[in-house]
């Protein structure tokens, strides 16, 4: 039977997935790698621990399903969206990636807004000059490391440079290229403009292409270090949440899906061009052809869960430190926690607001936190559902994607709060699920990435709204609203005592 191979270059790990014909995934593996904060509101990566785990998993593929590796007809990405990733002429890496929960850029895009203001920047960009986007780390690289800055001759995206080192092309595709504040979204071209007003040669942006377009294959050291055949066609892939629309059917409008991997994102399938919300979201290019998605996005979602694990618990799996959460009644015990870790994108866009437990004493438990903790991600994301919803967007039913999908207490508590329907696949890998479609469909399997959906996309549970939890919720959920005006001037005072 043919198969592909989706690989999701997340930020805690690399997934990888084999998928055959029928969509049905036959392996799953996950390698992770470090994240490291040398300085509060910094994030980075080096790109070659995610080439090296790259490598590992597509070994572990060809080792463990040795007749199916002659019958990959197609290997795509899905990658972690706007990490500066830069190069010099040989396409070496000149310093480590900085990530997009990195805020570290707040001067440079003051410094945007200044040059252009934001009414010439929303048509020019179509989206505000956010911390995480690329455009303000190259500004910043260049200001405070002008002897990195020189030698660069070309900026990638993360999973622009796994594929690079893959195979030896070198592009990005229109969803990444999008995250990047630099591209003519609706006109599909770097944009003059932009880049010229920053004083950004054109020439250091990659070559543009469409997520289903064949790039390449494999090098000959790429297949040695597998042992996957050097002809593997290689397909461009897209920005992982563009990805993860594309394995959860957003296809068409009306169609949202809430991811909750690292970051938390509530994301909708966008028909009418240029339509802003208000300016406090993201509009983005999506990995099906000439279509569009919008979106909002909770900085530090899974990685708060994941931080508190890390912190408190270190010793417990996820789900034994989930385990007691489900008896812990909506509201945790009167415990509220916001999920500021890494400062806030929406629809606060603030780099110097940071997390809150409101309400701790001292009958709470490790189970509270923990239940708080999903509760204020799940209101997080609700916020951003809201800007959709006040601006007109009917949504009906949310797909439900990312690591958090693993928890059933989560799912039903993000029917309760988004008082919707919510849909869990057979696979929670949505990006990965969407790489591999893009290679599916690239591959020639299918007309279109639609009749692909329809073919590979498997419901496996839906989670109902309960109309008095979902009550209980409303009243929390409005003082959960209270907690960022309350806390931003005294987190941004604390700001000059962080490391
Ligand atoms: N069993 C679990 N139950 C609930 N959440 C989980 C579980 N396991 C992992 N997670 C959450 O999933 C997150 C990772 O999700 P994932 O989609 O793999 O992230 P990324 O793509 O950013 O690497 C973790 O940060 C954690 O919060
Ligand atoms: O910055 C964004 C979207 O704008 C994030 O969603 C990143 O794309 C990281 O994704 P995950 O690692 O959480 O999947």
């Amino acid at each position: 039977m043919k198969h592909v191979i989706g690989v999701d270059l997340g930020t805690s790990a690399v997934k990888l997935l084999v998928v055959n014909e029928t969509g049905e995934v036959v392996m799953e593996v996950s390698k992770p790698y470090p994240l490291s904060h040398p300085k509060s509101g910094w994030s980075e990566q080096d790109p070659n621990d995610w080439v090296r785990e790259t490598i590992a998993g597509l070994s572990e593929v060809a080792a463990a399903l040795p007749q199916a590796t002659t019958q990959i007809e197609g290997i795509s990405f899905s990658g972690q969206m706007h990490g500066l990733v830069l190069l010099d002429e040989q396409n070496e890496v000149l310093r480590p990636a900085i990530l997009w929960n990195d805020t570290r850029t707040s001067p440079q895009c003051k410094a945007i807004y200044e040059k252009l203001g934001a009414e010439r920047l929303q048509q020019l960009a179509k989206n505000p000059a956010l911390e995480g986007f690329t455009l303000p780390k190259l500004m910043w690289v260049r200001e405070h490391e002008p002897e990195v800055f020189t030698k660069a001759a070309k900026f990638v995206l993360p999973k622009d440079y796994v594929r690079l080192k893959l195979t030896g092309a070198l592009h990005t595709d229109y969803s990444d290229a999008a995250g990047t504040l630099l591209l003519d979204i609706e006109g599909r071209t770097w944009s003059e403009p932009l880049c010229s007003a920053f004083g950004i040669d054109p020439l250091i942006c990659p070559p543009l292409v469409e997520s289903h377009a064949c790039v390449g294959q494999l090098t000959e050291d790429t297949a040695l270090a597998t042992g996957l055949p050097r002809q593997t066609p290689v397909f461009a892939g897209g920005a992982d949440n563009a990805c993860g629309a594309v394995g959860a059917g957003i296809l068409e409008d009306g169609k949202t899906l809430a991811s909750i991997g690292t970051s938390g994102v509530m994301l909708s399938y966008q028909e009418e061009k240029g339509k802003t919300f208000g300016g406090g979201v993201h509009y983005f290019n999506h990995a099906a052809e000439d279509a569009f998605y919008t979106m909002g996005v909770t900085l530090a979602a899974g990685y708060s869960l994941s931080w508190f694990k890390q912190t408190f618990a270190p010793e417990e799996t996820f789900p034994q430190l989930l385990a007691g959460v489900a008896e812990v009644p909506p509201g945790a015990n009167g415990l509220l926690f916001t999920p500021y870790l890494a400062g806030e994108r929406t629809p606060h866009a603030d780099a110097t607001i940071r997390a809150s437990f409101i309400g701790a004493d001292s009958s709470h438990t490790k189970a509270d936190f923990t239940r708080a903790i999903l509760e204020g991600i799940t209101f997080s994301l609700r916020e951003s559902l809201d800007l959709f919803r006040e601006q007109g967007k009917t949504i009906e039913r949310i797909v439900s994607i990312g690591g958090g999908v693993k928890s059933e207490t989560w799912l039903q508590m993000q029917a309760d709060i988004f008082q919707t329907p919510i849909v869990k696949q057979t696979s929670e890998q949505g990006p990965g699920m969407g790489a591999a479609m893009l290679a599916a469909y690239g591959a020639g399997w299918f007309g279109s990435l639609k009749e692909c959906a329809e073919a590979f996309i498997k419901q496996d549970a839906v989670f109902e709204p309960d109309c008095n939890r979902a009550k209980t919720y409303e009243t929390l959920y409005e003082l959960y609203k209270q907690v960022y005006p309350a806390t931003a001037a005294i987190c941004k005072a604390l700001s000059s005592f962080r490391k």
